[in-house]
């Protein structure tokens, strides 16, 4: 498995990729491009949708080696022997490390919130996301955060994600203000050709 711990994580949207078409031509033009995790957030309740395009994306990402992470859903997380990622009320980190094993990889929503950093940090988390630090047209009501917060979690010494609104204006001061992964809907997935925007995004990293 390729360093997953610093780069640039996307997420997809069941809107802005509405058929399985879209979704793997986008997927893979953000793959090739090269990302360090992919997101399957998959919102529409459509289950039978949900495993078929869990299943076709995790082809996909063994095929370039990157990691596939389940949103929510840690049955499907299990059957595909990918990674989850949980909100505070998706269920317990815990539960998930018990259920995944030791080496999936487990994030842990923690909005702004050290105390949550510090719960899910002691319940086996292998990253922990912070945010939204920035306005965001996927998730408008996510709970804001500042980005201070970043700096205090660098204790956790786990590897810190930062998310919300985040685009080609504000990811170098993400990244400088302690953000290891920078996690993009609209940032990536908004575009007509994600493997272009990718390989802007990436030279942040490269400063
Ligand atoms: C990397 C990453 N960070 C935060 C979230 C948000 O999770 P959650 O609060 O459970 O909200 P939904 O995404 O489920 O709407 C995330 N998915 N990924
Ligand atoms: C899932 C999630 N959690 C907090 S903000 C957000 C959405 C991020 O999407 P965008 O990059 O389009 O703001
Ligand atoms: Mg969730």
């Amino acid at each position: 498995m390729t360093q997953w711990t610093r780069g640039l994580y996307a997420l997809t949207d069941a809107q802005l990729m509405p058929d399985d078409a879209t979704l793997i031509d986008r997927c893979e033009s953000a793959l090739s491009a090269g990302i360090a995790l992919l997101q399957y957030r998959d919102k529409s309740g459509d289950e039978g949708q949900r495993e078929r395009q869990g299943r076709a994306l995790k082809a996909l990402c063994d095929h370039y080696d990157t990691p596939l992470i389940i949103n929510d859903d840690a049955a499907l997380a299990w059957r595909l022997g990918v990674g989850l990622h949980l909100g505070r009320s998706d269920g317990s980190i815990a539960r998930a490390r018990k259920a995944l094993g030791p080496e999936a990889i487990i994030g842990a929503t923690c909005q702004g919130s050290l105390e949550f950093a510090e719960q899910a940090a002691r319940e086996g988390a292998s990253y922990l996301a912070f945010g939204r630090f920035y306005p965001s047209r996927t998730k408008p009501d996510a709970p804001p955060a500042d980005l201070s917060v970043l700096a205090q979690a660098a204790r956790f010494e786990l590897p810190l994600v930062a998310i919300g609104g985040i685009d080609g204006d504000n990811i170098e001061a993400t990244i400088d203000a302690g953000a290891d992964l920078i996690a993009l809907v609209h940032g990536i997935f908004g575009h007509d050709d994600p493997g272009a925007v990718v390989r802007r995004l990436n030279q942040a990293f490269d400063r």
